[in-house]
């Protein structure tokens, strides 16, 4: 009885090392558990599911096992691959999920999201997320050719990278209020996303009750995952393998 969650791995084909370990994970870590989670930033950029790349291909095709062998598996839009939509769906059997889900981890109601809708401080991001997610404007953007799509990408890739450098610590993490609110929302007492980059198991209090919210880890020197049992939740890491160490 496990369930496993992962996040951020922001999988790029000039970044083999970080596929490499993915598709050890998928083939080895995956073995007779009950489902699997992916809680956002998969990729590191995803301008429409017809970029139909070798890459992504092969990444498809693990998911693709993983449900074939009747694992099921989940998605969570990230603010990195929010445009993954239906064919990838079809193509890999993975299951898109609302931007924000309660499921029942072995007897817990859990809220599960990608967790960049926490990070409410960052006005500026937060502005943009509304543009992006707006259908029309989805719509327009899915009307360039691929090409294009793809300039845009590159584009607001580097801007953000500069962009987040300057922000502060606080303002890119989660707001504490946020956090207590969404809960509290939802009615549930535990919680778990990623978008942080900083895994941890931090307790809180919601509603004068004892809560508890997971971060995922990002996978840009390891792998992390969130192994879950009936018995509790443990945060694990997957090294590389040596061959990619420089
Ligand atoms: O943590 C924080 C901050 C978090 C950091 C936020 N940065 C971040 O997410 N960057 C980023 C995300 C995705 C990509 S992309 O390459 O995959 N791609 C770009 C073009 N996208 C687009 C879609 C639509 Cl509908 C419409 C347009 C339009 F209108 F602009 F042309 C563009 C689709 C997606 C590139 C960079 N705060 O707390």
């Amino acid at each position: 009885m496990t369930t496993l969650f992962i996040s951020d791995l922001h999988l790029s084909a000039d970044r083999p090392d970080i596929t490499d370990c993915f598709l050890t994970f998928m083939k080895e870590d995956t073995k007779g558990i009950d489902a699997l989670y992916v809680l956002g930033d998969l990729f590191e950029m995803w301008i429409g599911d017809d970029d139909d790349s070798p890459f992504h291909q092969q990444i498809k095709t693990a998911f693709r096992q993983l449900t074939d062998s009747g694992i099921p598996c989940y998605f969570i839009h990230g603010n990195r691959d929010f445009l993954v939509g239906k064919r990838f769906s079809d193509e890999t059997g993975v299951q898109l999920l609302p931007e924000h889900t309660v499921i029942d981890l072995y007897g817990k109601p859990t809220l599960i999201l990608h967790g960049d809708t926490l990070c409410t401080l960052d006005e500026a991001y937060q502005r943009y997320r509304k543009k992006v997610h707006n259908r029309f404007i989805q719509w327009l953007f899915f009307r360039l050719p691929l090409a294009w799509r793809q300039n845009i990408g590159e584009k607001l890739r580097s801007n953000s990278g500069m962009a987040n450098q300057a922000k502060r610590e606080d303002v890119m993490d989660v707001t504490p209020d946020e956090v207590v609110k969404i809960m509290a929302q939802f009615g549930v007492r535990a919680m778990i996303h990623g978008h942080t980059h900083r895994p941890a198991i931090h307790d809180l209090s919601v509603e004068n009750q004892p809560a508890v919210r997971t971060v995922l880890g990002d996978w840009y020197d390891h792998g992390s995952v969130l192994v879950c049992n009936p018995d509790g939740n443990q945060l694990e890491t997957r090294n590389f393998a040596e061959s990619y160490r420089t």
